[in-house]
């Protein structure tokens, strides 16, 4: 039997008149890495906050690990939080922190207490990401593009979630730094065991990142697969995504 982490059942979400999310349904097994594509505005982001509970579906249930997660509050509601990490686009590092404190955010909750040992396991978790330990007190602005990203993978990483969302993780680098971003991300998902799930319209980075693909199109997930058979779905609407075209079903 699939051992599920998250289970989306029919989730629907509308904006005004705007029906953004229409009955989705989708399985993420746990240690698998899943990635969602579909055009910009096509309710990527809307499902994942739907997932965080930063937005309230109007229909249908997230179960995470067997719980339902929809309308949790206070307590439940930040024990739930405390299972996911957040690679987010455009790393949004805090740029008044330097590089340690940015790393170990999450387990200070923002506050400089205990620096030795945090510097200790933000030294440890750069070092997971191929950073040196000599940015410790570097601010996020004096790093490359590249390097923020990876700092802010080492954050994501740094309170070992049992599920990261990646939000666009290869948005704004050049495809050889891409790729060595896809890199990490495949070793840490596999190093860590952790349930892992990507939006992108990267399709180079889904097919390295995600063990499966699902394509979001007009409020539905219209076609999930192995990622070997993205660029052979046999479906018309990811064929013309996934390569590009301007002529299509897709208007
Ligand atoms: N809080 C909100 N209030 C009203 N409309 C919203 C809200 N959040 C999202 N939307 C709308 O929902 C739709 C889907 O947005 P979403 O950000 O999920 O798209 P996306 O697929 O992630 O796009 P992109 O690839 O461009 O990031 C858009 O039309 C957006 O305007």
């Amino acid at each position: 039997m699939a051992d599920h982490k998250i289970v989306l059942d029919g989730i629907s979400k509308t904006f005004g008149d705007n029906h953004v999310l229409d009955g989705v349904n989708l399985e993420i097994e746990r240690g698998e890495s899943m990635a969602i594509i579909g055009q910009s505005g096509s309710g990527k982001s809307v499902t994942l906050k739907c997932i965080l509970g930063l937005v309230k579906p109007d229909r249908g249930s997230i179960r995470i690990d067997g719980q339902n997660v929809v309308g949790l509050r206070g307590r439940d509601l930040e024990k739930m939080r405390a299972k996911f990490g957040m690679l987010f686009q455009g790393s949004a590092l805090f740029d008044s922190l330097p590089i340690w404190r940015n790393v170990t955010f999450a387990l200070t909750q923002g506050k400089a207490r205990d620096a030795t040992n945090m510097r200790k396991i933000a030294a440890e978790n750069l070092e997971r990401v191929g950073l040196s330990s000599k940015i410790l007190d570097l601010r996020p602005s004096e790093l490359s593009g590249g390097m923020q990203k990876r700092v802010a993978l080492a954050r994501a990483i740094a309170p070992r979630p049992e599920i990261i969302f990646f939000d666009e993780p290869t948005t704004g680098l050049d495809p050889i730094r891409a790729d060595v971003i896809n890199d990490l991300i495949v070793s840490l998902v596999e190093d860590l065991g952790v349930t892992a799930l990507t939006i992108t319209h990267d399709m180079a980075s889904a097919r390295k990142i995600a063990h499966r693909v699902a394509m979001l199109y007009q409020g539905k997930i219209i076609w999930r697969g192995p990622r070997d058979r993205l660029y052979d779905s046999g479906n018309p609407y990811v064929d013309q995504f996934v390569q590009g075209r301007a002529e299509g079903p897709i208007r």
